[in-house]
């Protein structure tokens, strides 16, 4: 005879399995992705959990919650050689919400990843009118009703307060508990008017900052310290342990690996994230080329405010940006803080989601979906997931030269004009020559 369960023994149970873990991914998961088909979902990423476990490679550890919705790849995925689980750059981590901004292109509204604009307007009118009676629509009894009513809302304030749930260690992050503490105090670092100024104009230049909600910015904004340094200082020494994630403000630094000049900073640019998020000593030096102002962000504050965001965005793009041809030639860091700065959007059929003789202010990738190019009302060409558009403008300051027109539901990520130069310049020259061919083919087309 099976024994009755104790409080304690639930609780023992529940904790040594890892449940809530899995519910909360299950949770993030579904209010990110919002599944048509919220079973089959569910099913799918408990079947990538149960892979991992089944594999061994995660043999007694915590339960995975994998991102389930990974954007299509171009090629087969087993074409593409995996990454060492060891590795410093393994993003692995739930999925986590937010809200893009992008300020340098302000004629394109903005919607949540992963949500189309009709989306987002259907949620909107449904946050509007929260009365517990339209959650009665499919039969469920009233306990039903109120456990929807509790579960929806639990869900968005998990959404809301992202990182403040306890999520699971895993390999390759650092110990320290992601928990954030309610009583937890980010430091308020006092600010001048002049200070308060220059740093509201160096976080809009950020990347990894554009994806934050308000308050989060906010409590960002107050635990930044300002730093300056000269010429010539070394502001991380690889190997060094970290304490700091650093943004510049203003001035140039080199960054050498192994004493080999890997690449540089900007202003805009930041860096320091790896130590933090892996507790790994840093990988690599910066060393400033002229003199530079930075601003620093505490461990905490980072831990607490940026990290998930960086490493959701980075798994949930790793996959799909190492199947994008034109990024085959840059590294794998490099290719993650693109996915800093990727902007999520989704197009209805028939729009057009760039235009013919219109300014050129962004970049655009093909995550789902395909569209057709357009160049003096000729269909010129078909472009489906992997593709690319949008470039020639950037690259050669010219108003856009097609008119590119989604054949159906398309989800695109797009790069605005100075993340695509600072991040793409590795890969002008193939940028340049795919132009080039695109010309020849266009002057034998007319
Ligand atoms: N190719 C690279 N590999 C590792 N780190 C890099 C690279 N390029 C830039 N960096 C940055 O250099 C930083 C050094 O400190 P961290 O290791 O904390 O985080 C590192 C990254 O932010």
């Amino acid at each position: 005879m099976s024994r009755v369960p104790t409080e304690q023994s639930i609780k023992e149970y529940l904790q040594e399995k890892h449940v809530s873990s899995l519910f909360v991914a299950l949770l993030e998961g579904i209010c990110i992705e919002t599944p048509d088909d919220v079973p089959s979902f569910m099913v799918n990423l408990l079947e990538k959990n149960f892979q991992i476990n089944r594999s061994g490679q995660q043999a007694k550890s915590k339960p995975k919650p994998t991102p389930i919705k990974t954007p299509a790849p171009k090629k087969a995925q087993a074409a593409v050689p995996k990454k060492e689980d060891s590795g410093p750059f393994i993003p692995t981590f739930t999925f986590g919400s937010r809200r893009d901004e992008d300020e340098d292109t302000p004629q394109v509204e903005e919607p949540e990843i992963y949500s189309t604009n009709e989306d987002n307007q259907d949620n909107q009118d449904e946050d509007e009118d929260e009365s517990p009676t339209k959650l009665g629509g499919s039969g469920f009894g009233q306990d039903d009703k109120a456990n929807d009513q509790l579960l929806s809302d639990t869900a968005v304030d998990l959404i809301r307060r992202r990182y403040s749930v306890s999520v699971p260690r895993r390999i390759g992050i650092s110990n320290e508990s992601l928990k954030v503490d309610e009583h937890v105090k980010f430091p308020v670092i006092p600010k001048t008017e002049s200070e308060r100024v220059q740093l509201t104009a160096a976080i809009d230049k950020c990347s990894v900052f554009k994806h934050l909600e308000n308050e989060d910015k906010k409590v960002v904004f107050d635990a930044m310290a300002e730093k300056n340094v000269e010429k010539g200082d070394v502001i991380i020494q690889q190997g060094d342990e970290g304490d700091l994630f650093y943004v510049v403000d203003s001035g140039d630094c080199d960054i050498i690996i192994n004493d080999k000049k890997v690449g540089v900073y900007h202003d805009g640019d930041s860096f320091g994230e790896l130590a933090l998020i892996y507790g790994t000593p840093r990988a690599a030096t910066i060393k400033a080329t002229t003199d530079v102002k930075l601003w620093h962000i505490d461990r905490t504050t980072f831990r607490t405010i940026l990290m998930g965001q960086t490493m959701n965005r980075r798994k949930l793009y790793e996959d799909f940006l190492r199947n994008v041809e034109i990024l085959k030639t840059i590294d794998d860091y490099e290719r993650l803080t693109i996915a800093d700065a990727l902007q999520a959007e989704n197009w209805t059929d028939g729009s057009a989601i760039v235009t013919q003789g219109d300014a050129g202010h962004s970049f655009y990738i093909i995550v789902e979906g395909e569209v057709f190019v357009k160049k003096d009302g000729v269909e010129v060409a078909v472009l489906k997931s992997g593709d690319y558009f949008g470039e020639m403008a950037l690259m050669f300051n010219q108003p856009r030269a097609a008119t590119v027109v989604a054949d159906g539901p398309v989800k695109t990520v797009r790069l605005d004009r100075r993340s695509f130069k600072l991040l793409l310049g590795p890969c002008e020259d193939v940028l340049k020559r795919n132009t080039s061919v695109y010309n020849q083919f266009m002057s034998k087309q007319i």
